[in-house]
């Protein structure tokens, strides 16, 4: 069941980009993608710095496919703005509409609200998405292995490259790894979610990230939702965190935040 959300998320991708192909040619939002370079926010500097601290990449959310609405009605910007107050590192804000309900218009209202960096959470599956993102001022993309050809990954990665934009390279398996390594991927999103099953489970980054290189910068994504869970990374050398709905859903996320990072 979870796997036909999967085929039919992509499915609806390749519309959605046919469909914005005819509105806004790929030649115009190439343009619009080069001026915007200037503005970028390191997204890899943002976790990569200070190493010996909790860095959470604090995610706006307001509905998944596995749980529903989860916070539909929530102020993307003044999210934003708790997740900076509470030490965010960076930001990624779901820009899927139709399984999400997130937006492009999430993405500008909160990375205008702070001065973090901001992945465009999505479902890359076209170099379309990449130049848009750029084009929305977006500091970071998704590239997710699994939905991807080695060619893609591989273009996509040097598409990131060239527009100076960085990728965050999404992996649940030794194999998807071993993908992500052959790109020379810097920022590894080991994904405790099976995104076939929607199972999750947190000892999937902390047996993955052992296999990880020098250099290489692991984020332990989903299912992420006390200090309990973080400490038990910290043991296994992981202390990079993409976190959603325990922070949409917190009564305080600042308060919240502040506690998962130890502070
Ligand atoms: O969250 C889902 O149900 C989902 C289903 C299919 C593909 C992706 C999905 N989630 C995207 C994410 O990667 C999470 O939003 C992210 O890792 C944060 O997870 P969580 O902290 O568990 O909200």
């Amino acid at each position: 069941m979870a796997a036909d959300i999967l085929d039919r998320i992509v499915a609806h991708k390749k519309d959605e980009v046919a469909a914005c192909r005819t509105q806004t040619p790929l030649s115009v939002l190439k343009d619009q993608a080069r001026t915007k370079t200037a503005n970028r926010r390191s997204f890899y500097e943002a976790l990569a710095r200070p190493a010996d601290q909790v860095r959470i990449i604090a995610e706006i959310k307001r509905a998944s496919p596995s749980k529903g609405d989860i916070s539909a009605d929530l102020d993307p910007a003044g999210l934003a703005q708790a997740y900076e107050r509470g030490g965010a590192a960076a930001l990624s804000v779901l820009t899927d509409r139709a399984f999400f309900k997130g937006g492009p218009a999430d993405l500008l209202a909160a990375r205008n609200a702070c001065s973090l960096p901001v992945l465009r959470k999505d479902f890359v599956i076209s170099d379309y998405q990449i130049y848009e993102a750029a084009a929305w001022d977006a500091d970071a993309v998704l590239l997710i292995v699994r939905i991807l050809s080695k060619q893609q990954l591989s273009e996509f990665s040097g598409l990131c490259n060239e527009l100076g934009i960085d990728a965050l390279v999404e992996v649940h398996t030794e194999s998807d790894l071993a993908a992500a390594m052959d790109v020379g991927a810097a920022v590894i999103g080991i994904n405790n979610r099976n995104l076939a099953s929607f199972d999750t489970d947190i000892e999937t980054a902390m047996s993955l990230s052992a296999k990880l290189g020098a250099g290489q910068i692991a984020v332990a994504a989903s299912g992420i939702s006390s200090r309990k869970d973080i400490e038990q990374n910290l043991k296994a050398g992981i202390s990079r965190f993409l976190i959603g709905e325990s922070l949409v859903t917190a009564d305080d996320p600042e308060k919240f935040l502040t506690r998962l990072i130890g502070g």
